[in-house]
């Protein structure tokens, strides 16, 4: 039937053919398809009155239509059976967490703490619910604090242990503007803008760069929800960023600690997002006293913050073990001692008492120090991206954490006073393993693979912690982790497995961690491996201390429900590989990781799973940096490419990008650190631009698909578009798609549709 609100004028958008229109078409409802299936991203569990452990969980979709992610919580109760069968008995319905910035359940389980962030200067909003009603809802003006933190790396919200208060990272206040009227600078304490006069703007305050664009400095505040009173917390550094606040266990109520994470901002403050390098510290200070609450702090309590870890270049995500006797916390001292944006991380204790004053000097014990070379298949070291909030089994010395332990993410038991690690996600299985929360000692976990949608499984122990042979794992069935009949039919005819890629370079002068085989994942159709081989698309990762996970990702999933096998490749460099790995690729790279991804895509070549004439190439950020280079120092081998807001010229991205550290790093490898300046000289520019794909220009003959976020502070995109540029000079076919309001991610429902609508009509126009 005709849509009687179509135009009666044929309107092709810009750049489509008939044929690709129609590809263009019959992909987007596809795609569509993949879009709409949900993420979990949290849960928490507690015990109901009756004893019983209910789950909530926090559930994500892209909602296209408002460009917007919606938020919606679901509701699970457990039950346990006689035949010891464990039961999931879902709400009827989730219920959507429509603004919601926020949500964090009491540890009881008894309140709900909601925060609503809202646009411009108007206030934050504060709701506690209970399991009923709105019990409370306080605004806070934006004259104490401006939005509260949700970026999973500064936030955290925190509730005391009588529920009472609640410890939360919010940013400062905006600092005092100048006044100016018609005759000019107006002197003293000025009330807000009237018709009259207008507010300027100020001295700059750098901020975090990519991500935290309107952010100046976390601060910490804590409520009190009885009363609604708001305090920031004194005693710290003005130009302190702060995070990841928790309550210090203590024996006396009226003597309150918080610890949090600071980071100093030095001269100038770089990038943060993706770069654990940034040196920071664990410290704790006085909790704020209410009115009308009983203080008793004595004078000699006091009143500055200290610092807990002086003597570790890094340490973050704390966690008091239940018994208050230790606090744990991981670091990332390997990435800020050696200059690299990510590395492998290690886990550390100090003594902690709940009697006494905490100490400035704390002996720092290494629970899990960091592995430089994994000896095959053992423990590769610690790659985490987060921890539970309450990690711990009930013995009080086993924590549970998720980790990338080459291309899959794992579950691993973690004994803080023996430093065993053992991996309890089946060790034969290579889906990838994500813990979302522990209901007692046991484990609800999320469970994917490239070619299967996230699946909800429980962990129980049969036998005691210090034996990996006895988790049992059980298959959960939600309503939560559905996908359509079509998305589920399309990927059922595919398979994937993960391949050992040896080293080709291994002669070279390489440690002994350099020289070991890295992985690729390989996905395609379950029976067509050796007949006519599909399309193949080699998906590269940013970083490049990173790595790509066997994990569901809808994008993926949908290139390949396209007909394409996926070579996706974890070059050296990646994270999840032991240390020597990590380091062996700044100074190198354009060579080493260019080769490491050549070398993977031979080893299908010659297994007979990929055609030569039929390969493209899609990658983000350093994962753009390989796509380009690849089409420049290899022209033969891609059929097509799609680079995601990609690094094209060092020498151009130093002197604009968030992070020029991590160009000198990259580039030049160990040596940068001294070298590194905000005005390289004419040699360092000269090297740049000899490392990066811009060089490579004149060989590069591939059809190419440049995809640009306009508010990238992380790659600018006159990187994206000189190439380009330079590209068209030259009469190479390409693309641009800009995204006007994007950041580095390009993830906003919308953009990341059009995204990968476009780079499957790409692929698929010169790679079928
Ligand atoms: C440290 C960092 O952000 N490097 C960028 C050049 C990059 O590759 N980013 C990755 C994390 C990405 O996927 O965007």
């Amino acid at each position: 039937m005709e849509n009687p609100g179509a135009s009666p004028f044929k309107v092709t958008p810009v750049g489509l053919d008939a044929n690709s229109e129609e590809e263009y078409f019959s992909q987007s409802t596809l795609l569509k398809e993949f879009t709409e299936i949900p993420s979990i991203e949290k849960a928490w569990s507690f015990k109901s009155n009756s004893g019983a452990s209910q789950v909530m969980f926090s559930i994500s979709q892209p909602n296209l239509l408002e460009n917007k992610k919606r938020r919606y919580a679901s509701f699970s109760h457990i039950s346990k059976e006689r035949d010891d069968s464990v039961q999931f008995h879902w709400d009827a319905f989730p219920i959507e967490m429509r603004s919601t910035s926020l949500m964090v359940p009491s540890p009881s389980g008894s309140k709900l703490l909601v925060v609503q962030n809202a646009e411009n200067d108007s206030p934050t909003r504060f709701e506690i619910w209970s399991s009923s009603q709105v019990e409370r809802e306080f605004h806070v003006p934006s004259s104490i604090h401006r939005s509260v933190y949700y970026d999973g790396w500064f936030e955290e919200i925190s509730w005391n242990s009588d529920e009472t208060l609640i410890a939360y990272i919010a940013e400062e206040p905006v600092s005092a503007k100048p006044t100016f009227t018609y005759f000019g600078y107006e002197k003293g304490n000025c009330p807000d803008k009237d018709c009259n006069s207008w507010k300027g703007q100020g001295d700059w305050d750098e901020g975090w760069g990519e991500a935290y664009d309107g952010k100046r400095l976390p601060k910490l505040f804590v409520i009190n929800i009885n009363s609604g009173e708001v305090r920031a917390v004194d005693g710290i550094e003005k130009s302190l960023s702060v995070g990841q606040v928790i309550w210090a266990p203590s024996a006396k109520d009226s003597l309150q600690y918080l610890v949090f994470v600071g980071w100093p901002s030095g001269t100038r403050k770089f990038g943060i997002k993706y770069c654990t390098n940034r040196p920071c510290s664990l410290y704790f200070v006085r909790a704020p006293c209410f009115r009308y609450e009983p203080c008793q702090y004595g004078t000699d309590t006091k009143l500055s913050a200290v610092v807990l870890t002086e003597s570790i270049s890094s340490a973050f995500f704390p966690r008091f073990s239940p018994d208050g006797k230790f606090l744990v916390f991981l670091s990332s001292k390997s990435a800020v001692d050696s200059g690299a944006h990510n590395a492998t991380d290690s886990l550390h204790r100090i003594d902690w008492s709940i009697d006494a004053e905490p100490q400035q000097r704390n002996k720092i014990v290494d629970v899990v120090p960091v592995v430089m070379c994994a000896e095959d298949g053992s423990f590769p070291g610690l790659y985490c991206s987060n921890i539970l909030s309450n990690p711990w089994l009930s013995d009080g010395h086993t924590m549970i954490l998720s980790a990338a332990w080459g291309s899959t993410l794992v579950v691993l038991t973690v004994d803080i006073l023996s430093g065993d690690v053992l991996r309890i996600s089946p060790c034969t299985s290579e889906f990838s393993w994500d813990v979302l929360t522990l209901d007692g000692d046991n484990i609800i976990a999320v469970c994917s693979s490239p070619v299967d949608v996230p699946e909800i499984k429980y962990g129980y122990l049969v036998g005691n912690a210090s034996d990996n042979t006895k988790w049992n794992w059980l298959d959960i069935s939600s309503p939560i982790t559905k996908c359509s009949e079509k998305v589920r039919s399309l990927l059922s005819s595919k398979e994937f497995s993960i391949m050992s890629i040896p080293v080709r370079d291994a002669s070279e002068n390489l440690t002994k961690g350099a020289s070991k085989p890295y992985e690729a994942i390989f996905a395609s159709s379950k029976s067509k491996k050796h007949d006519a081989c599909d399309p193949m698309i080699v998906v590269l990762h940013g970083g490049p201390h990173c790595v790509s996970l066997s994990s569901f990702s809808k994008s993926s999933a949908f290139l390949c429900s396209l007909g394409f096998s996926l070579l996706i490749v974890s070059y050296r460099g990646s994270l999840g590989f032991g240390e020597e790995a990590v380091q062996s690729l700044p100074g190198r790279v354009g060579s080493q990781d260019v080769n490491d991804v050549l070398a993977a895509i031979d080893h299908v070549i010659g297994m007979g799973f990929a055609d030569p004439a039929k390969i493209a190439a899609v990658g983000i950020s350093h994962g753009g940096f390989l796509t380009t280079h690849l089409i420049g120092q290899a022209p033969d081998k891609l059929a097509a490419a799609a680079a995601r807001n990609p690094v094209c010229n060092f020498a151009l991205m130093v002197g604009t990008t968030d992070i020029p550290d991590w160009c000198y790093f990259e580039a030049f490898g160990s040596e940068a650190k001294s070298s590194f300046t905000a005005t390289p000289s004419a040699e360092h520019l000269a090297l740049f631009y000899n490392k990066s794909p811009i060089s490579h220009i004149s060989k590069v003959k591939t059809p190419t698909l440049m995809l640009l976020g306009a508010k990238d502070l992380r790659v600018p995109i006159t990187d994206g578009l000189q190439y380009a540029r330079a590209l068209k000079e030259k009469g190479v076919e390409v693309k641009v798609m800009m995204f006007p309001d994007d950041i580095h991610e390009l993830d906003r429902p919308r953009t990341d549709f059009e995204s990968f609508l476009n780079i499957g009509v790409w692929f698929k126009k010169y790679c079928s």
